[in-house]
Formats: C-alpha cells, structure tokens, sequence
C-alpha cells in the first residue's frame, strides 16, 4: 500500500505545504553536477567517479537558474529524507519536466536510509531550472524486510 502525501512528509525534513501532495512529497532542487572520470562498479563494491558542481547562474530577481543543455547530470534534492522501517521509496519525476523533454532516472530509496539523495537527470532538450524548484516526488510504499539500510550513502549531505 503507498502511504498519502501527509504520511511521507511527516518523514522529510523543511518541506513547504505546497511540497505535499495527495500521494507523496515533491522533492525540491539544491545541486547539479557533471561527472567528469569514470566510475568503477566491481564485485566487491563502488567507487564514484570525480563529479563537478555547475554553478547556477544569479538572475535579476536574485534566484538562481540552471541553465542545461542536452546531456547526463547529477542532481541533488534539497530535502533531507528519513525512509521509516516497513516502508520503501521511490522517486518519480514531477510531470512537469518530463513534459519538457527531461528525465529523472532513480534507484530504490531503502528502510532506514536517512540522507540528502541524488538522481539522473537526463535532459534531451534545453532547459532552465531554478534551484529550488520542484523537480521530482517521492513515495512512499508499506514493505517488509530484514535489514535496515546500513551502506555508504547513509548520512550524505546531513549537516
Ligand atoms: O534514486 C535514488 C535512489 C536511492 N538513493 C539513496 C537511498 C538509498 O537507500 C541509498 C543507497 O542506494 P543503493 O542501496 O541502491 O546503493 P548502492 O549502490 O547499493 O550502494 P551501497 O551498497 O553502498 O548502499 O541511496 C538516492 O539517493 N537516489
């Protein structure tokens, strides 16, 4: 069973109410990144290839855009999520942006992860994002497991 958008914000950090939505939590814009070397994914474990910050451009209004051209880039969420035990997430693009020919790759959000999270943003046409914007969503379903979360991720990006 997904859980509503008032049970997912209950575990996410510094969301707005016009975060919650009827089925789950829009996921704001902080970071994008370019990777620059090669990653390396072995039988034993990871190691993530050397990744730049693209700095996002001040406009006159004092915000701040990105303005990205077609190609892969890393983003980083705002919002520090906590997934709770009996429950998994997953990150959806908002439709928004994949109506403007943009695309969120995600992976599995596991129980007991807590941290600020990345994703694929693949834009297959020119795009301005402002930081801080609403870019994505994430889920939340009810889901049995054994362990907890317990990998190199946990924790990133939390003060
Ligand atoms: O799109 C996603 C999906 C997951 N995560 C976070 C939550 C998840 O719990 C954590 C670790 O994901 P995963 O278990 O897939 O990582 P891994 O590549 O297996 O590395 P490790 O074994 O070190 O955790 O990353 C993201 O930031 N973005």
């Amino acid at each position: 069973m997904f859980r509503s958008g008032g049970f997912v914000a209950e575990h996410l950090e510094d969301v707005d109410e016009e975060q919650i939505q009827p089925n789950g939590v829009d996921l704001r814009l902080d970071w994008v990144l370019e990777q620059r070397e090669p990653g390396y994914i072995s039988r034993e474990g990871t190691a993530i290839g050397e990744r730049q910050t693209i700095h996002p451009e001040q406009r006159d209004d004092d915000r701040e855009s990105y303005y990205l051209t077609p190609g892969g880039y890393i983003l980083q969420y705002a919002e520090t999520v906590a997934i709770p035990e009996e429950h998994v997430g997953f990150v959806l693009p908002r439709s928004s942006l994949m109506r403007n020919s943009a695309m969120l790759n995600t992976a599995v959000w596991d129980a007991g992860y807590r941290g600020r999270g990345e994703g694929l943003l693949q834009v297959h046409h020119d795009i301005e994002l402002e930081r801080g914007a609403r870019v994505a969503q994430l889920v939340l379903a009810a889901a049995d497991h054994e362990d907890v979360y317990d990998g190199s991720y946990q924790g990133e990006r939390v003060d």
